[in-house]
């Protein structure tokens, strides 16, 4: 929630700099012609989002396009509707002009893609998975409409063996294991030198063991149940599959012992994969880490980049000019340097590859939303004289 109000009050000061930033002019190499940049507000914005972080992801897309002056219609999951919802009820309360926000829910084939498809929707900004994102860009293709996607991810974690152990592993439990996994960004595959791997996978394990498994509403809760029972159904295959293509279970992988009921499945550690397993290739949006050794900074590199995803990326160690190295060799939109999974309103977010394209938050998820036009004003006395003149008598 703090996230949400931050991401308003965050477009609100954009959406009054915007103003002066109107008509900045262009610089010419002649003086009969000047000329400046316009932004307006690109139309109406269809928004599609998904359900891990469900009021968040629909704010950081509601935010600004409200503040570039568009109109919006969202369309929440259909699995995670409710905040939603309430969001339109304080928009409301709040004295939003009736159109400006509107909010349908409902399916994705029938609420969603009669979205994507329709003349009068401008340009759409969707969260979600890479099938469905390519279904909207094939949509929205056809009336030629401009489309943001944020879509999956399987970003890697490095760390090198000078780090501190227990700093480090808590940031790669927490890049796992925030949210159950169901993160874009999760950092899914641990990449760890093989000089540290015994006793870095030793403390990992224990400080798997320790996080509080809960209902979410009680205290302490760090790792709740996952969203339906086919994302559970769909992580416990992931599981299995590792399992018989021979990765083995370090840790976790079932139903923890003393929750009966609901979508739990304890935090699970793979280990033994190889390049060519699901469990390395595909997203699981669950709590799941893989991991595999690396000798050589350029070797990490490669693994990281061994991916069809280019959303995130992180790197942990204490050679700062190697940290460097490493944020510019990943193929990502995002990078971390000793951390994982920090999200700030102010930096930009989103993906390459079949992550996606187009950034969100900053200044740039403002961008997303406005068009450039610019204007072209004759300042000579003189006739343009291309042509000429027909003769007066
Ligand atoms: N990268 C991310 O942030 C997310 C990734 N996922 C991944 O996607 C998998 C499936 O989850 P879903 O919720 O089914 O994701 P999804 O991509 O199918 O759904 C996301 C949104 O798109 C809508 N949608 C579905 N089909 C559509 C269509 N043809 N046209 C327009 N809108 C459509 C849905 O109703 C929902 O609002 C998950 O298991 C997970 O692996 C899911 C949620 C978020
Ligand atoms: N708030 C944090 N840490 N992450 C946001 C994740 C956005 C996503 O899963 O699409």
């Amino acid at each position: 929630m703090d996230d949400v109000v931050a991401c308003f009050e965050y477009y609100a000061d954009l959406a009054e700099a915007l103003d002066g930033k109107q008509r900045s002019p262009i610089s010419l190499p002649m003086e009969n012609f000047k000329s400046y940049v316009l932004k307006e507000p690109i139309g109406v914005a269809g928004l599609i989002t998904a359900w891990n972080y469900p009021l968040l992801m629909a704010t950081w897309k509601v935010a600004p396009s409200l503040a570039a002056g568009c109109t919006a219609v969202l369309k929440p999951s259909e699995l995670a509707s409710l905040t939603c919802l309430e969001l339109g009820a304080i928009c409301i309360e709040v004295g939003l002009p009736p159109g400006v926000l509107n909010i349908i829910t409902g399916l994705g084939p029938e609420a969603g893609a009669p979205l994507s498809s329709h003349p009068h929707v401008d340009k759409v900004a969707f969260t979600g998975s890479t099938e469905t994102g390519k279904r909207i860009m094939t949509a929205a293709a056809q009336m030629v409409k401009p489309v943001s996607l944020e879509l999956g991810g399987k970003s890697p974690l490095i760390v090198f063996d000078d780090v501190d152990i227990d700093k480090a592993v808590e940031w790669a439990i927490f890049g796992i294991f925030l949210n159950a996994g169901q993160v874009c960004s999760a950092t899914s595959r641990l990449l760890l030198h093989e000089k540290i791997a015994k006793q870095f996978l030793d403390r990992l394990v224990a400080w798997a063991k320790n996080i509080k498994i809960s209902d979410p509403l009680e205290k302490g809760c760090r790792l709740g149940s996952v969203i339906s029972e086919g994302q559970y159904e769909k992580i416990k295959k992931f599981i299995s599959t590792a399992r018989s293509e021979g990765a083995t279970i370090l840790y976790g992988g079932a139903r923890p012992q003393h929750l009966r009921r609901g979508f739990f499945i304890e935090p699970t550690i793979i280990t033994d994969v190889s390049t060519s397993m699901q469990i390395w290739r595909e997203e699981v949006f669950g709590p799941v880490l893989c991991v595999k050794e690396f000798r050589t900074e350029s070797e990490a590199v490669e693994l990281a980049n061994d991916t069809h995803y280019g959303l995130g990326g992180a790197v942990i160690s204490n050679d700062q000019e190697r940290c460097e190295r490493i944020s510019k060799a990943l193929h990502s939109g995002i990078v971390w340097i000793n951390c994982s999974q920090p999200t700030l309103v102010q930096a930009p977010w989103g993906g390459n590859k079949r992550s996606g394209f187009g950034r969100e938050l900053g200044e740039w998820g403002l961008e997303n939303y406005l068009t450039v036009k610019q204007v072209t004003k004759y300042c000579s006395d003189e006739q343009w004289g291309w042509y000429q003149p027909p003769s007066k008598l």
